[in-house]
């Protein structure tokens, strides 16, 4: 027995034209694909004329890209379907009842990290939009990283409040989670297989019939849209509690005296036979807007949607959340081991000079939010610490998450510096050389902190560095050379 609204889907046949709300990392290369895929004739990007994005508009629909950093094919790909005719950006939202269906990808940011209560305002301006011009047959999809049960709970309050039609009957509704990295945008919407949940079958084929036509390697994952939901935190989850058994590692073995690099090498040398330690990297930290919340979107959905129904042992913390609370501790870490290494040189915190390599929360990028750098700079301070802070890749004019005084001189920074402390991983640091270090502190025993394992501690400890490194217990107690 076909359902009204599978009925009502027919009856208005093939997607032609989409709607894409939120003109960002994620809205913009998905709008631009599906404008450029044939089976598709119109596609419009929905962006607020705000007066932090409002700029947006004007430039795509010049066919240029306001996102920063460098996205492989994204500007000839704007070029072409803007100059087709094919994607025109507006902040009209009347046309979203031309549209055959809608996405949002709108940010989802925490009102405050210390509360980690995602704050969905713009996500729900942009539903209630939506909602105002919804028509019958619409498939509605929401892309941004959400609370499990949003798409089945607000979001379907909201839309069906505002158009007074009916989810499930009248209207489809799915979410379909991004699992795009900065950088690659449009080679992993093409390439990554796809999760697509609907609230029920027709919604969910919908969305199916949505996004096969830009997928090229990808395949289409259907499933509801709860478990959609679940899907895209559970990953990010699972690879912060990853990185977090790495670090608590890295963790034991300083305390242990020995090389966690070696102990990594000798795990992940366990393969065959189905059996794959797939073992992180330690470091000094964990930064980004993903996996530092979308644990605590899995932990509110699961006491949302299951509180009453969930077995778990008492008196024990979630390993997810305790993964959060390891990675959070890392900058802490590296406080400690910059103390350790002034100290053996006779120095202490209080007074001392650092210079802090690697702002950005990634190697080579210059995506700086919420990086581990940043409390490790606050608590230096406290500490009584001058923190000059270097990163090639951070533009401290236009990036929102620059520190004050950053610079892209790195022997300026290194001057007068008693301890030099690298907490990103870029390829500029990985050929730092002694001789010239030293002399850009200018004193005969600098420290130097490794947070991401980019030196040979070796070279270091012979020129008179006082050395200290994550993991690193076979090197961290050495004897101050002359
Ligand atoms: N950036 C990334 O690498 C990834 C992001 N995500 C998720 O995708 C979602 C979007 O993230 P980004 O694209 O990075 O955010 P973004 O901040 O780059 O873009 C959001 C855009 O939506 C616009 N906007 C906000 N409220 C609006 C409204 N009511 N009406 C119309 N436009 C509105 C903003 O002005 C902005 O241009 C988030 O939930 C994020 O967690 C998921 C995977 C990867
Ligand atoms: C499951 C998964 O791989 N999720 C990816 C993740 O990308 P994200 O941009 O957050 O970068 P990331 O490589 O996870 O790094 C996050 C942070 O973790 C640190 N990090 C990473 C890997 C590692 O072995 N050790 C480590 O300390 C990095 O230095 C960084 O500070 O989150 C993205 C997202 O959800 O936006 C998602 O699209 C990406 O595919």
């Amino acid at each position: 027995m076909k359902t009204r609204l599978a009925s009502i889907i027919e009856k208005r046949g093939p997607i032609r034209r989409i709607g894409v709300v939120g003109m960002g990392y994620v809205g913009i290369p998905a709008a631009a694909l599906f404008a450029d895929a044939p089976a598709f004739e119109q596609v419009w990007g929905f962006q607020r004329d705000s007066p932090t994005s409002g700029y947006k508009i004007t430039m795509l629909n010049r066919g240029e890209s306001p996102l920063r950093g460098e996205e492989p094919g994204l500007e000839d790909l704007l070029k072409r379907v803007v100059g087709a005719g094919k994607f025109t950006c507006t902040p009209d939202f009347s046309t979203v009842s031309e549209c055959d269906a809608v996405t949002l990808a709108i940010q989802t940011p925490f009102a405050d990290p210390a509360d980690l209560i995602p704050d969905f305002t713009p996500l729900i301006e942009g539903i209630r939009n939506v909602g105002r011009h919804l028509t019958e047959g619409t498939l509605v999809v929401l892309e941004s990283t959400i609370t499990p049960g949003t798409t089945a709970g607000m979001a379907r309050e909201i839309l069906e409040e505002e158009s007074s039609l009916v989810a499930g009957e009248d209207f489809a509704l799915a979410h379909a989670p991004e699992r795009v990295m900065v950088g690659r945008l449009l080679r992993n919407i093409r390439e990554h297989d796809r999760c697509v949940g609907g609230i029920d079958d027709a919604s969910t084929q919908r969305a199916v019939e949505l996004y096969s036509p830009v997928l090229t390697t990808g395949q289409v994952i259907p499933m509801t849209a709860t478990a959609a939901e679940v899907t895209k935190t559970a990953e990010n989850t699972f690879r912060d509690l990853q990185i977090a058994a790495a670090n608590q590692l890295a963790l034991y073995c300083e305390a242990m005296g020995i090389n966690v690099y070696d102990v990594r090498a000798g795990i992940a040398s366990l393969k065959g036979e189905g059996i794959t330690r797939g073992i992180l990297w330690p470091g000094a930290g964990v930064g980004g807007h993903c996996l530092t919340k979308d644990t605590y979107h899995l932990e509110r959905g699961v006491r949302q949607l299951g509180a009453d129904a969930l077995d778990w042992p008492a008196d024990v913390a979630s390993l997810y959340v305790t993964a959060r609370r390891i990675n959070d501790f890392m900058p802490a870490h590296m406080l400690l081991l910059t103390e350790s290494a002034l100290e053996q040189v006779g120095k202490t915190l209080k007074g001392a000079r650092i210079a802090l390599l690697g702002w950005a929360f990634i190697n080579d990028s210059d995506d700086a939010r919420n990086t581990p750098a940043e409390p490790f700079r606050t608590a230096a301070i406290v500490a009584g610490a001058e923190v000059a802070v270097h990163d090639p890749w951070v533009d401290p004019e236009t990036s929102p998450d620059a520190p004050p005084a950053l610079s892209h001189d790195l022997d300026t920074v290194l001057g007068g510096a008693d301890a030099v402390v690298v907490f990103a991983g870029h390829r500029d640091y990985r050929g730092l050389l002694p001789a010239a270090v030293k002399e850009a502190c200018g004193c005969d025993h600098p420290g130097i902190i490794d947070g991401r394992n980019v030196l040979d501690p070796d070279p270091f400890i012979e020129a008179g560095f006082a050395y200290r490194g994550i993991g690193r217990g076979d090197r961290n107690g050495h004897t101050l050379k002359p």
